[in-house]
């Protein structure tokens, strides 16, 4: 399926590049840090980075903000609560929490590229409480029960 989705530049960021794919077939767009020239993610903190625009996508999707697999392998830079989920009918600037998990303090520096952003179709679904439950062989087995090998 093809969507459009719409991107507007918040006041400030006109120097800024929009989300981008940087291969033809990449599954994620780019995310660029709107942020001044010294910000400074200290080991163990967390900040939520701006990324200077809003976006307005068709009901049916929503966009998911995952880490850069390059910024976590070299500096322990990963988004804390991956993926995020940005809602179809959220009008605000699209942020992004970043925790650095490494040992060194990390400079941010303006227009780098942070995250992603993914896109997903999510199914309408309509939740009903019943008595009873289908039956299945699993059951209730979960968290390991078949064994770990
Ligand atoms: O990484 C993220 C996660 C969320 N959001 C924005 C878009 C999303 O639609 C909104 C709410 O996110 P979420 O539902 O995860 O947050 P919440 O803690 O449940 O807050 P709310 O009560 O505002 O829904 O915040 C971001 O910009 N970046």
């Amino acid at each position: 399926m093809f969507y459009k989705v719409e991107l507007k530049k918040l006041p400030g960021n006109e120097d800024l590049s929009l989300p981008q794919k940087m291969s033809e077939l990449a599954a994620g767009f780019d995310l660029y840090a709107a942020v001044g020239e010294d910000t400074v993610i200290a080991p163990g903190e967390r900040i939520l980075v701006p990324t200077g625009f809003a976006m307005s996508m068709p009901a049916e999707l929503e966009a998911q903000i995952r880490p850069r697999s390059g910024l976590a392998y070299k500096h322990g830079i990963t988004a804390l609560n991956s993926p995020g989920t940005i809602d179809a009918d959220y009008r605000g600037e699209v942020k992004v929490l970043l925790i650095n998990h490494g040992t060194e303090p990390f400079r941010l520096t303006r227009n780098e590229r942070i995250a992603q952003m993914v896109f997903q179709v999510v199914p309408r679904v309509e939740l009903t409480e019943v008595d009873e439950l289908s039956e299945t062989v699993r059951g209730s087995g979960g968290f390991g029960h078949t064994g770990t090998k």
